[in-house]
């Protein structure tokens, strides 16, 4: 079959890539489709013709799989959020396992390491302890939305159709969130939409109203929801604020984030306290810790602790180590760590996540992490890098590859790597495997419904003269 841009072409989805989509092959050509799934026939435009592959986009599905079931969230067809809320969590599990097995053995050409089976998230709706809803003073409208003659067009608080960065749906329940966040998204829709403030536009740059972050502990129950705007106004917020801790007790913290930097980044450029505390509290084991609304913080909490857990097991930890741990946010895996080492040694980029993590040490009365702030780069150098083991636990992607060469000259005998992406987890790997043999990989499921996927590979250095 010929496959053209702009033809449209009737295709068998026969497995599903990393990254989401769909996958047809017809003679053997891969085209990828979004929102399909194997199984599915389907009318499909195509959008982009290469040499190797093309993309297309789904027009109709002439067969659904029958591996689909009903969606719970009715913006799953159209939300970045949860694009494979129509396949059965076991399913879901099985692609990412394939996932991570395809990354290490296209990428970091390592055949035959041991991926054992993914371990499942407890929760798969209600599961994600941090939301950030955009605001947009052009909301999006889903194809049902434009056939309602009584829609009202303009103001949107919501998440992005994937792949976009101005095109925001209006959301007013998102499943994956606890309870009671979607009550307190819409009373703060309603609260915006009666300010006479306009929200952001995307690709205007002009307006007041940027993002609205919710934050949840999932051990005390409490909220902290933190305000994004172009600029500060505390008559304003304050008494938005004062009322969504009057009807919210679960709320103890609202701030406010203030940017006028173009970068569609929920990050302020510098923050207020608006009511209640700077932080909120969060239990990961019987650690407590303080998380301040721009630091990192694991989404899944209780896949947070099967993450560390796993770590721990992986480090085997005698109680004589000096550990270091790179990308350590706000201190969660040397704390997990440090009641096992001698001592642990943490490296952060972000002011507050580190700040955080020296306050996270003493709230657990723990006196053996250290914590720098800084970039990895450049601070790993002036460090005491002497170390039995070294965690690595970078962003989305991956490491820098002086910072590889660095671990490399290092020579720690044992490496933790923890990774949300098998893309960059291969491409480090490919770099490292030269030193170290890759013992084992153990993908942890932190995001249902969504391609994503958490692993963490054992790493132990070579003895010298073995290749
Ligand atoms: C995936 S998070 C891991 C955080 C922590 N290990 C945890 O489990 O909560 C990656 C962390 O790396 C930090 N980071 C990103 N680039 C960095 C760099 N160049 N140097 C130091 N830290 C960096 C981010 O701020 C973030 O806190």
């Amino acid at each position: 079959m010929a496959i053209k841009k702009r033809k449209t072409a009737e295709l068998e989805i026969i497995d599903l890539a990393f990254g989401g989509k769909g996958i047809a092959k017809p003679d053997g050509f891969p085209v990828f489709v979004d929102r399909t799934l194997p199984g599915d026939k389907a009318l499909v435009r195509i959008t982009k013709k290469k040499k190797k592959y093309a993309e297309g986009k789904l027009i109709d599905l002439i067969e659904p799989s029958p591996l689909r079931k009903d969606a719970p969230c009715e913006y799953a067809g159209y939300c970045g959020g949860c694009r494979w809320q129509s396949l059965p969590y076991e399913k879901q599990l099985e692609y990412k396992k394939n996932h991570v097995v395809e990354s290490l053995e296209h990428i970091a050409l390592l055949k035959d390491i041991p991926v054992k089976d993914v371990v499942p998230s407890d929760k798969i709706f209600g599961f994600r302890n941090k939301m950030e809803f955009s605001c947009t003073d052009r909301r999006w409208l889903t194809p049902e939305e434009l056939e309602d003659p009584d829609i009202v067009k303009g103001f949107g608080l919501g998440l992005h159709v994937p792949g976009t960065f101005a095109h925001v749906i209006d959301i007013d329940k998102c499943h994956i969130q606890p309870d009671p966040g979607n009550e307190m998204l819409n009373d703060i829709r309603e609260y915006i939409k009666a300010s006479d403030l306009p929200a952001y536009g995307l690709t205007t740059h002009r307006g007041f109203w940027r993002f609205v972050m919710l934050r949840s502990s999932s051990a005390h129950g409490h909220w902290m929801v933190n305000l994004v705007t172009k600029e500060e106004n505390d008559e304003v917020l304050i008494p938005l604020a004062q009322q969504l801790m009057a009807k919210y007790p679960e709320i103890t913290s609202v701030v406010n984030n203030v940017t006028a930097k173009k970068a569609g980044i929920a990050t302020g450029d510098y923050e207020k306290v608006l009511a209640g505390d700077r932080c909120i509290r969060e239990k990961l084991g019987d650690f407590t810790f303080e998380v301040s609304a721009n630091s990192f913080f694991q989404t899944n909490t209780r896949g947070a602790e099967k993450l560390y857990s796993l770590v721990s097991h992986y480090a085997a930890l005698t109680g004589t180590e000096h550990v270091i741990d790179l990308y350590s946010g706000t201190g969660t895996i040397p704390i997990w760590l440090s009641r096992d080492a001698a001592r642990v040694t943490g490296i952060e980029i972000v002011e507050s996540a580190v700040a955080d993590a020296g306050r996270n040490a003493t709230l657990n009365g723990i006196e053996n992490c250290t914590f720098h702030v800084g970039d990895i780069k450049t601070v790993l150098p002036e460090i005491d890098k002497r170390c039995d083991v070294m965690i690595i636990d970078p962003p989305r992607v991956g490491m820098h590859k002086d910072v590889v060469d660095q671990v490399i000259n290092i020579a720690p005998v044992k490496i933790v790597y923890v990774s949300c992406n098998p893309a960059t987890l291969a491409r480090d790997l490919f770099m490292l495997k030269e030193h170290y043999n890759v013992l084992e990989v153990q993908p942890v499921d932190m995001f249902p419904h969504t391609f994503h996927i958490e692993s963490v590979a054992l790493l132990e250095l070579k003895s010298k003269g073995a290749s």
